[in-house]
């Protein structure tokens, strides 16, 4: 069997497509969304996200507010950035890049987001809202993951799911989306104390793998038919894998590609996140 390709590139195009006739009507009515990012350092990856996300703002209309600080600022000195775009009525939504250097407290930094403009949807009060069933600024790359099973008819109400990976930007919130009433789903949620991965992940009709453990899953672990969403990334000797063996694509009936699946869902829900933020405002002011 040849999975089906879960192709995060096209979606995001459609979504990107439907956010600038969003953010055209919002311009309209004298409310420009504005994205702000915060990066520290000088990590490769971290600087190639963060003008991707600038990019993105200048494919879809919405500004982009740019601080890059240095790899050896002090909390306070972060903090006082943090301060300046809550205050910052130009900056409608907006996210400190992660990881943050080591010497530097990343949930410290998290809850000094205003969780009105928290774009990324990780302060305790939106995940805590999200916890509690109530509305919220939903995390970007889970909310990429269930809109990317929708977006080809995987059925969720009932589904067995199995989640690999407790992170707090993935893994657990996921398993909350999914049991909400609106998915429905059953989740099994996986970790480095899981005693038979195999045996929770063969018995998942929906597989998300998000634990960064290069070609983790392999094609014995899956149930035939499955579908299997790829979200870690690691760097080994072939460079940056996902978690996903290649051989998995022969027994899954649909899986979606590292790079080219989650990722690109990861930046377009960041934006969704920006300008929905904006119509609430809208919405208060009328
Ligand atoms: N504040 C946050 N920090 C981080 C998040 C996050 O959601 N919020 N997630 C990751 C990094 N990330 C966004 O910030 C991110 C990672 C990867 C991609 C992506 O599109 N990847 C491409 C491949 C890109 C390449 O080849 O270099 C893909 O999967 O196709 C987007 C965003 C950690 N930090």
């Amino acid at each position: 069997m040849s999975a089906i390709r879960l192709d995060g590139k096209t979606t995001r195009d459609e979504i990107f497509a439907d956010l600038s006739v969003r953010v055209e009507k919002l311009r309209a009515e004298g409310i420009v969304p504005g994205l702000g990012t915060i990066l520290v350092g000088d990590d490769p990856g971290s600087h190639s996200y963060v003008k991707g996300k600038h990019n993105d703002c200048a494919r879809i209309g919405v500004e982009s507010i740019r601080r890059d600080l240095p790899a050896d600022i002090t909390q306070d000195q972060l903090n006082a950035v943090i301060d300046e775009l809550n205050a910052d009525p130009a900056c409608t939504g907006y996210i400190v890049q992660l990881p943050l250097p080591k010497h530097l407290d990343e949930n410290a930094a998290l809850e000094r987001i205003d969780p009105d403009k928290d774009a990324d949807g990780l302060h305790p009060i939106n995940l805590g809202r999200l916890v509690l069933g109530k509305e919220s600024t939903l995390p970007c790359t889970p909310r990429g993951v269930i809109h990317l099973l929708r977006r080809y008819d995987i059925p969720l109400d009932g589904a067995r799911v199995t989640v690999v990976g407790r992170g707090v930007t993935i893994g657990r919130p996921i398993g909350l989306l999914l049991t909400r009433r609106s998915e429905n789903a059953t989740v099994t949620l996986c970790h480095t104390g899981t005693r038979d991965l195999a045996a929770e992940v063969s018995r998942a009709d929906i597989v998300v793998a998000a634990a960064g453990v290069g070609h983790l899953i392999t094609a014995d672990m899956i149930n035939p038919g499955a579908a299997v969403i790829d979200v870690g990334v690691s760097r080994n000797e072939q460079g940056l894998v996902g978690d996903v063996a290649p051989d998995v694509w022969d027994v899954a009936g649909a899986v979606s590609p590292n790079p080219g699946g989650v990722g690109p869902l990861t930046r377009a829900f960041l934006l969704v996140n920006v300008v929905e933020r904006a119509e609430a405002q809208l919405a208060a002011r009328r």
